[in-house]
């Protein structure tokens, strides 16, 4: 059965753009103050973890939500939620937190191929030694875990609203990781938030 999408199309972020989030000192720090400052976007503290400490990651968010299988044939939409990405999206899987890992080596590197810059897992991730060489796609997840997803997580929506570490993310929003938690910027608020992290006085 077909996976329901719920918008069809995500917008690119000028590179530029994502080129002068990934400069901000402190990146996630200092978006969580300019969404503070303007009352919009969600900010997320650390409850997802970097697989390589120390990356960072700025995009467009497309989303896929999973929910616990409950029919004999459920399917897994990793790959069919990358072909939705355009060039430089973040891929932001919300598996409601499960113990079944949703990505791994492979799915990673199909990421890679269709372009996307980074994965959010709301769940679990394995294959955890590829995921931390130095040229790895950058992931970041709530859990590690051996056991894959297959049989177990049913893919409900793509590119619905989805849950990242008790914030929610729409397709579309500004995601933005890091080692001090995760941000996403409504996509009407990217250059307003820009420009005050970049003319922001106080350190952050
Ligand atoms: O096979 C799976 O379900 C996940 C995985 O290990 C991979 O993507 O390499
Ligand atoms: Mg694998």
């Amino acid at each position: 059965m077909a996976v329901p999408v719920r918008v069809a199309d995500v917008a690119p972020v000028p590179g530029e753009v994502v080129a002068r989030y990934l400069a901000l000192p402190d990146m996630t720090c200092a978006v969580a103050d300019a969404l503070d400052e303007l009352g919009v976007g969600a900010v997320a503290a650390d409850v997802l973890r970097a697989a390589r400490p120390g990356a960072r990651l700025c995009g467009p968010a497309v989303t896929l939500r999973y929910e616990v299988a409950r029919h004999g044939s459920p399917v897994l939409a990793d790959r069919d939620l990358y072909r939705l990405a355009p060039p430089g999206a973040v891929a932001v899987i919300d598996a409601g937190g499960s113990e079944y890992a949703v990505v791994g080596e492979i799915s990673a590197g199909c990421a890679r191929d269709a372009g996307v810059v980074g994965v959010l897992v709301e769940g679990a991730v394995r294959d955890f030694d590829a995921l931390t060489t130095a040229d790895a796609l950058p992931v970041w997840s709530r859990a590690r875990s051996p056991r894959n997803a297959r049989g177990r997580l049913d893919a409900a929506e793509l590119n619905g609203p989805a849950r990242l570490g008790g914030i929610a993310v729409l397709p579309g929003d500004l995601v933005v990781a890091d080692d001090n938690g995760v941000a996403a910027v409504p996509a009407d608020h990217v250059t307003a938030v820009l420009r005050r992290c970049e003319t922001a006085t106080d350190t952050v």
